[in-house]
């Protein structure tokens, strides 16, 4: 497999093998053995579909935090994460890595996510370490500054008023 820890610790992007022939194309998308060196035991598995500039996030688990194996589907989205695991060398550090069917992302425990859609129908399949708990979750605004500017918003000549979010993804606090 094809590895590589980003700037933010313990973070990797993992490039999908794809089997391409007149029909379409063949990848697997997780093997038990492959993924040994993360240490990390996935008890959820889910997915989402979106429409295009959806964004959801930023996203995380307090008491009981989530790893995540991520991998988008179909579409395409701009991942963003922000470490916040206060014993970590990139603690407050974020990055954003655009995902589609080319590659797969490890997200750890402690780190915050979201991610925005390029692409209609685009879907997101990721595992988790740990159960969803939706009192146990935790989130802040996608406009705080210290991810703001990892959307590249104006890259993709994106405008504020075309992103679609929940509720409960407008009205997020700045982090603390
Ligand atoms: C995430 C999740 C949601 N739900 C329910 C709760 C709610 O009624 C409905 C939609 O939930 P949300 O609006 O929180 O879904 P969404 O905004 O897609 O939440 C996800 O966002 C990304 C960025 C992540 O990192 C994920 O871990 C997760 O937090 O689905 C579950 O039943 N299980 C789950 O694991």
């Amino acid at each position: 497999m094809d590895i590589r820890e980003l700037e933010i610790k313990n973070v990797y992007q993992i490039k999908n093998k794809l089997y391409e022939d007149k029909r379409g194309y063949f990848s697997e998308i997780y093997r038990k053995n492959d993924y040994e060196f993360l240490k990390t035991n996935f008890v959820q598995e889910n997915y989402s579909f979106s429409n295009k500039y959806t964004l959801r996030g930023m996203h995380y688990q307090i008491k009981k935090p989530q790893a995540k194996l991520i991998r988008c589907l179909n579409g395409q989205i701009i991942d963003v994460i922000l470490d916040l695991r206060k014993n970590s060398e990139t603690y407050l550090k974020a990055l954003s890595i655009k995902l589609d069917k080319n590659y797969t992302l490890y997200i750890p425990k402690g780190i915050a996510h979201g991610f925005l859609t390029l692409k209609d129908e685009t879907i997101v399949y990721y595992k988790t370490d740990e159960y969803f708990n939706s009192n146990d979750e935790d989130g802040f605004i996608w406009k705080d500054p210290k991810i703001f500017e990892y959307w590249n918003l104006k890259e993709f000549n994106i405008k504020e008023e075309q992103l679609i979010l929940s509720h409960k993804d407008k009205h997020w606090g700045y982090l603390r």
